[in-house]
């Protein structure tokens, strides 16, 4: 399995690697946030863009991105519009959501673009390729926030995302008992084992699912999200802590 390597982070090599979520509204919030981010051990950062006021308005958030760039420094990106139905803050039209992700792609800002896997073959088809002509890679994303599907169609939606091209395919599902997070960590250890031919990203959310945020090197998730301030997702853990936990593990 190779490794995605990001300025020089390698996502898919030892330790999961930590991505921590803006969520700020304004681009004083997010900036704001990013100083703080550097004083974190993370290894990536995600700008959740979907929260930011001014995201529709094109130029503003290319603006954002610059500034976010230059605050971070060498620390990779991982762009994200998480749409409303798939849990976010802002409903978009297709077509406005493939123009942002291939355009803020195009500007050089970040280095990681989410796409959500399940817009449309075509058009998640069309951001993949543009994303890539842009050099920057793509993590395909499937959100599940009222339950977790069957182990087979969890390895399935994976394997439909690294069929496109995505570069890391990334589940997310709500466990309704304990039971259903053994089916997601089963899911990706069978996927890692007897599929994957890149790093995959998974987790079950909220308080039950905790366990799974925290033993992807075990089961063979590549990254895990932990939170600065504000969680991005019910179940994120503090990034202190977080860090400690996967390091204590690894040992
Ligand atoms: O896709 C994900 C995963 C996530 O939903 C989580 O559960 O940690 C958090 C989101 O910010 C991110 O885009």
């Amino acid at each position: 399995m190779k490794p995605v390597v990001v300025r020089g982070v390698a996502i898919g090599e030892g330790i999961p690697k930590i991505c921590v979520p803006i969520v700020g509204n304004t681009r004083e919030e997010i900036l704001a946030a990013a100083e703080e981010c550097k004083e974190l051990p993370l290894d990536v950062v995600e700008w959740r863009a979907d929260w930011y006021d001014q995201v529709l308005e094109l130029e503003e958030t290319l603006e954002t991105a610059r500034q976010l760039r230059t605050v971070l420094g060498e620390i990779p990106l991982l762009f994200t519009f998480r749409t409303k139905k798939e849990g976010g803050e802002k409903a978009i039209s297709t077509q406005e959501y493939e123009k942002l992700n291939i355009q803020v792609a195009e500007s050089g800002y970040v280095d990681l673009v989410d796409v959500e896997a399940f817009t449309g073959d075509e058009e998640v088809t069309r951001m993949i390729e543009g994303i890539h002509k842009a050099g920057v890679k793509v993590v395909a994303s499937n959100h599940d926030f009222d339950q977790t599907p069957k182990k087979d169609e969890i390895v399935r939606r994976l394997m439909k995302m690294q069929e496109m091209g995505a570069d890391i395919p990334k589940l997310a599902a709500m466990p309704t008992c304990s039971r259903d997070v053994l089916t997601l960590l089963d899911a990706t250890l069978t996927m890692q084992e007897m599929h994957a031919d890149r790093p995959i990203i998974t987790m079950s959310m909220a308080g039950t699912g905790v366990i799974s945020r925290l033993a992807g090197e075990t089961f063979g998730s590549a990254l895990t999200f932990g939170a600065a301030k504000k969680a991005s997702a019910p179940g994120q853990i503090g990034v202190e802590d977080l860090a400690w936990i996967l390091k204590k593990l690894h040992a």
